[in-house]
């Protein structure tokens, strides 16, 4: 698995395992929440009940413990021994009054001295417990109480009413000061109502707080009676309880519990919640607390004064939930585990998962990539098919049904040899894979050509469990390179070969003629009409005349011949094998040609059209004599243009002579492109002189003073240089030599009227800014344009003929005029002629060679120089070598002359002398 893969299968985990592990312990954690939150408020609850109990508890044990003394101090006031006493005042009475307290005394065991004080104050009676005895006190160590508090209050009390002192009472005698007493006492009423003293019960504090102390479950330490002031009487543990007042602050709940005791102090009862915890609280009235219901007060102590004693509980906010606590020690290992529980699961689930789903994915990766574009087919390890897809269905005819459970071998041919599967199968075994073209055979018996890959399928452990073969069919692009060898190597229209074919086999046949010696032969044919068939009957037919002649061809040729179509209707076979003597290959190849010309020359029919058609055939020879592949189909080129010129219908075999004409064409052209660089051009002047024999200029013509050859004439060299553009470049440089000659004649009067003609070809006339070029030479060289002559032919002048006027206009506008040469030759129309900026015609030499014997010489002649006198022409005939062509042109009223008769063609240098010996301009030079 790549690292990519690998990267966004942890991230899909992770994806699943959050989606899945989440709400589980989202769970988890929410029910040991509310779990543990339950609990608490369950615990708090219970706690608070119980502590409410507990406190319950405390205040009763105390309320019983105050009543019971309560009672027993009812019971010695009403004592029938005391009434008696009262009643009778004997002093024997008093020993059994003593004798009933000190049994009191004796069964209690917690009464630290009851006493009964006279309504004088004095002392009667007196029992102490010692912890042990009850002693009676002898009479002498009675003392007078009339003055103490509790004294005067209790005897203002009625009947059945109870006194009950603070229980932090300071001790009045100094033997009892240590001891914190409670004083509890009530007034002794005879039957009339009448009363007799009090009955005072002195009850050790320390026991009432034990009392306290044991109603509360041992160990307990959160109980505390506190007085109205907020004093501890009791708590535990750490606090010196009952010290005498004033009591330091450290003793008392509303100093070291203020919060706590502002609650307390201003409520009966409660209980509540600070930040030390849990607080349970409930108030003690002593007062109010009788037997027998009846209310009883002292004057200190009332209820409405809120004496009060509190008992007080209270549990620390950390010892408050305890248990909850451990339950929460417990729940979050437990919690963990789960958690821990869950996580694993969900990862374990979210790796199956993350599993199951790339593979459900490769599954449809598989599968998709198995419908492709290529045709599939699954064999088990023995080559039974297994599965194919719908491209193998589509390609091979075969539907599914059909082909599982067969071998491959159904689509076998018998193209391919034994050895060809066993060297295939021997190497999908060796490597596992084979891949190769194949041809292979489809349901209905078509033979396809298709690349084939096959692979082995291995287990783990390397035992090839499948093969697996892919093929793409071949047919469509077999077919296409086919097509594209054919658009290559043959002609679309005819299926002949084409030149690019035909030069390699040529290529290939020159080799092959190089080992064997034997000549071949090249037969260049184009059809001599086929352009007139063609703008007349259009080009399908002549498609139809193309593909009928390759027909023919063909038909005239041997199998290893070639027939090729080269060009538009030109063919060319090239026969092979022929004849080692020239001479013989030459007979035989004649009498192919003239097979070729025969069936050629048979009527063609086209459609609904009979043609007939002729063609012209050049042949040329080739064999081992090392040409190359150009030169045999160049010479056959030549050699066909041969035939056509000598009328058509005809072979001809290529002839040395005619090549070499070409060949010293090409040479001269060469040379030609060197000579005006080299200055191989010269410029000769032939006189012009008029009726009277006076100079009137000269014609400038070309000549060319070849370094071997001399001087060549123009009429060789100026063609050539028109086809080859040659002659611009030359034509300017005439213009040039002629303009500075005029140059240089124009300060001498003798010549400085003489004008120039010089040759314009064709070309350079029809040449873009001919006429601007012209203005800027003679502007350059400062002449009078009217100085400078150009001869026309009339052929250049026709094509265009409006724009060839616009130039002649404008240059004559200019200054610059026209002679019409070889006139009589062309058209010689008036009508053109008309329309033309001319100032002359010039009569072409061949009417003036024969003059003097040719009577219609005579007569063009006189049309022609009648013709220009209409038009206002002056005329000028050329070629005048006799003095009777003179005196007959004269007579017909020529007014110019020119030709051998007056002056050759010359150099500047004897041009410039003729004109001194003559005689008119003899004395200027
Ligand atoms: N038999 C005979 N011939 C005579 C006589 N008088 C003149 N000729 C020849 O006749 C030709 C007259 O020139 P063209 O008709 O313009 O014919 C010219 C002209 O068409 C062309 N050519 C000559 N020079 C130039 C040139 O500078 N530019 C262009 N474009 N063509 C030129 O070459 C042609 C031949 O020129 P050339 O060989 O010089 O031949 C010249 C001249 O030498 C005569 O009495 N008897």
């Amino acid at each position: 698995m790549s690292a990519l893969n690998l990267k966004l299968k942890k991230k899909s985990v992770l994806f699943h395992l959050l989606i899945w592990f989440l709400p589980f312990a989202l769970l988890v954690i929410a029910s040991a929440v509310y779990l543990y939150k339950s609990e608490e408020q369950r615990e708090f609850i219970a706690q608070s009940l119980s502590e409410n109990a507990k406190i319950s508890l405390a205040k009763g044990a105390v309320e019983q413990t105050l009543e019971g003394i309560y009672s027993d101090t009812y019971l010695v006031a009403q004592n029938l021994s005391l009434q008696e006493l009262i009643a009778n005042k004997s002093s024997g009475l008093t020993w059994r009054f003593l004798h009933d307290l000190r049994l009191i005394s004796q069964s209690r065991k917690h009464y630290d001295e009851i006493s009964w004080i006279d309504e004088t104050g004095m002392e009667r009676a007196r029992v102490h417990f010692n912890g042990h005895h009850t002693n009676l006190i002898p009479e002498e160590k009675l003392t007078n109480k009339s003055t103490a508090d509790y004294f005067t209050r209790t005897l203002g009390l009625n009947a059945g009413e109870i006194y009950v002192s603070p229980h932090d009472l300071d001790a009045e005698s100094a033997e009892l000061a240590r001891k914190h007493i409670l004083r509890i006492a009530t007034p002794v009423v005879d039957i009339n109502g009448y009363k007799h003293g009090v009955i005072v019960f002195n009850y050790p504090s320390e026991i009432l707080v034990q009392k306290f102390i044991s109603s509360a479950p041992t160990g307990d330490e959160h109980a505390m009676l506190v007085n109205r002031d907020g004093y501890y009487l009791e708590k535990s543990p750490g606090v010196e309880t009952l010290s005498n007042p004033p009591y330091p602050d450290t003793q008392s709940i509303a100093n070291s519990k203020p919060v706590a005791w502002q609650h307390i102090g201003g409520h009966t009862q409660g209980q509540f919640m600070t930040a030390d915890g849990l607080w349970t609280f409930a108030s003690i009235y002593p007062a109010s607390i009788t037997p027998s219901k009846r209310v009883a007060y002292s004057a200190d102590f009332n209820a409405t004064q809120n004496l009060d004693w509190k008992v007080v509980r209270h549990i620390p906010r950390a010892q408050l939930l305890s248990r909850t606590k451990v339950l929460g020690e417990r729940l979050i290992p437990v919690s963990t585990l789960l958690l821990g529980l869950i996580f694993f699961s969900s990862l374990k689930h979210a790796r199956t998962h993350v599993r199951a789903q790339l593979a459900e994915t490769d599954l449809r990766i598989a599968a998709t990539a198995f419908e492709s574009e290529e045709s599939m087919i699954i064999t088990d390890s023995r080559g039974i098919i297994l599965k194919v897809n719908q491209v193998f269905t589509a390609t091979t005819g075969y539907t599914s049904e059909e082909a599982v459970g067969k071998t491959p071998s159904l689509l076998k041919t018998d193209r391919h040899s034994a050895e060809f599967y066993h060297e295939m199968w021997r190497q999908i075994k060796q490597t596992g894979k084979w891949q190769g073209e194949i041809w292979d055979k489809r349901k209905n018996g078509e033979i396809y050509p298709k690349l084939l890959n096959i692979y082995a399928v291995k287990s783990k452990n390397g035992v090839v469990t499948h093969y697996v073969g892919s093929y793409t069919d071949l047919t469509e692009r077999k077919m296409a390179e086919e097509k594209i060898i054919s658009l290559a190597f043959y002609d679309t229209l005819t299926g002949l070969p084409n030149r690019r074919l035909l030069l390699d086999r040529l290529n290939y046949a020159l080799a092959s003629g190089l080992r064997t010696g034997k000549n071949g032969a090249l037969l260049f044919i184009d059809l001599d009409k086929f352009k007139t068939l063609n703008d007349t009957l259009g080009h399908d037919i002549g498609d139809l005349l193309l593909k009928q002649v390759a027909h023919r061809l063909k038909a005239c040729v041997r199998e290893i011949d070639t027939v090729a179509r080269i060009g538009g209707d030109e063919f060319v076979v090239m026969l092979e094998d022929l004849n080692i003597e020239s001479v013989e290959a030459a007979a035989q190849t004649e009498v192919i040609g003239e097979k070729i010309l025969a069936a050629l020359r048979m009527p063609y029919q086209l459609l609904t059209n009979e043609f007939h058609s002729s063609v012209s055939i050049g042949i040329s020879l080739f064999s081992n004599n090392g040409q190359s592949q150009d030169e045999p189909l160049k010479q056959a080129d030549i050699a066909m243009y041969q035939a056509k010129k000598s009328g058509r219908n005809k072979l001809r075999f290529f002839d040395q002579r005619m090549q070499d004409t070409i060949s010293s064409r090409a040479n001269l052209e060469a040379e030609l492109r060197k000579a005006l660089a080299n200055e191989q051009l010269q410029l000769h002047y032939q006189i012009q002189v008029d009726s009277a024999h006076q100079t009137i200029g000269a014609e400038v013509l070309l000549r060319w003073i070849h370094p071997v050859n001399g001087i060549i004439s123009p009429a060789q060299f100026v063609p050539v240089a028109e086809e080859t553009g040659l002659i611009l470049p030359i034509g300017l440089w005439v213009l040039e030599t002629a303009c500075a000659q005029l140059k240089k004649w124009q300060d001498n009067p003798a010549t400085a009227q003489l004008i120039l003609a010089i040759n314009v070809s064709a070309r350079q006339f029809h040449q873009n800014g001919f006429a601007t070029e012209v203005r800027s030479v003679i502007e350059r060289h400062d002449i009078n344009p009217a100085l400078l002559k150009l001869e026309l032919t009339e052929g250049m002048l026709l094509n265009n003929l409006d724009d060839t006027i616009a130039t002649m206009r404008s240059l004559q506008e200019f200054g610059v005029q026209f002679s019409l040469d070889d006139f009589g030759t062309g058209y010689s129309s008036l009508q053109y002629l008309k329309r033309l900026p001319l100032a002359q015609l010039k009569i072409d030499q061949s009417f003036v060679r024969d003059l003097a014997t040719g009577y219609n010489d005579q007569a063009i002649v006189r049309t022609i120089i009648a013709m220009a006198h209409s038009l206002n022409l002056n005329v000028i005939a050329e070629g005048v070598e006799t003095e009777i062509q003179r005196q007959i042109l004269l007579k017909n009223q020529c007014s110019h002359f020119q030709g051998y008769l007056f002056g050759k063609p010359m150099p500047i240098e004897q041009f410039e002398s003729l004109l001194s010996s003559d005689s008119t301009a003899a004395a200027c030079i």
